[in-house]
């Protein structure tokens, strides 16, 4: 069966209610995209504003959390937990983004425990990996996505419900976008760790996502990579080429 293609739209801790009514009246708006048999579309607000989003966002396309808690909520200030996520039927959530792990301190323990908890709650995990400049520089790039994908895997029993997203750090909000055969590199080398760590099962399965600085000039080219699976996209998501995004999906098309 083919990896159904994938493109999450990663907001971050942008927008106010104005500018998310027009970018999702924008989304709305868009009649040519792909079917949801082509393409599943995660929209991923900052916390305050899924609700409004939830209320007015076109229903094939599907809301993500950026974050939540690693276990069952309670006395955890200013966290959100699985369980709230699971009350308001919001059924993705990104787990280990880059910037939580370089700027929150989130180990690769700690976003293993929290995939672990989210998929126990039956939300679906984009869970992030990828190496910092110097990391690459060093040539330790499939390395350190291998430590932070076996951190989950060491503690993942079911892959159904997991999306790996590939990040570069350095292509994050920077505009140096990986090139084609550097994203494909690296997704083959993610996909062949999983299928001698995990199963053959699981790496012909598991959509492996590319993140920074995807934009509608670059994504054609790198959606076309036989092991990119779709997109984790961050500004340009915020935008109405966002729509030109989600319609590299058709690359995928036989
Ligand atoms: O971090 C990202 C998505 O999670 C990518 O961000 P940019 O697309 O802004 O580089």
């Amino acid at each position: 069966m083919p990896r159904k293609f994938c493109v999450g739209g990663n907001w971050k801790c942008n927008g106010t209610v104005e500018e998310i009514k027009k970018i999702v009246n924008t989304l709305n708006a868009a009649a040519d995209v792909p079917g949801e048999d082509v393409v599943e579309v995660v929209i991923g607000p900052p916390f305050v504003y899924i609700p409004l989003v939830k209320s007015i966002l076109r229903p094939d396309f599907a809301i993500a959390g950026q974050n939540c808690w690693v276990k069952k909520g309670g006395a955890f200030t200013g966290e959100i937990s699985a369980e709230m996520f699971k009350d308001l039927a919001i059924p993705w959530v990104i787990l280990g983004h880059s910037e939580r792990r370089a700027l929150c301190g989130e180990s690769n323990e700690f976003v293993a425990d929290k995939v672990v908890y989210a998929l126990s709650q039956g939300l679906k995990v984009m869970a992030c990996v990828g190496e910092t400049l110097q990391q690459r520089e060093s040539g330790q790039t499939n390395d350190v996505v291998a430590a932070q994908t076996k951190a989950i895997a060491d503690k993942v029993k079911d892959w159904k419900n997991v999306v790996i997203a590939y990040e570069p750090v350095w292509a994050i909000g920077t505009g140096k976008v990986a090139t084609p055969a550097q994203a494909q590199e690296v997704h083959a080398a993610l996909r062949s760790w999983l299928e001698k760590n995990v199963s053959s099962d699981v790496a012909s399965k598991t959509r492996i996502l590319y993140g920074g600085s995807v934009t509608a000039a670059n994504c054609v080219e790198i959606g076309s990579q036989p092991d990119v699976d779709g997109f984790l996209v961050g500004g340009a998501a915020l935008k109405p080429e966002f729509v030109d995004i989600i319609k590299a999906a058709n690359v995928k098309k036989k």
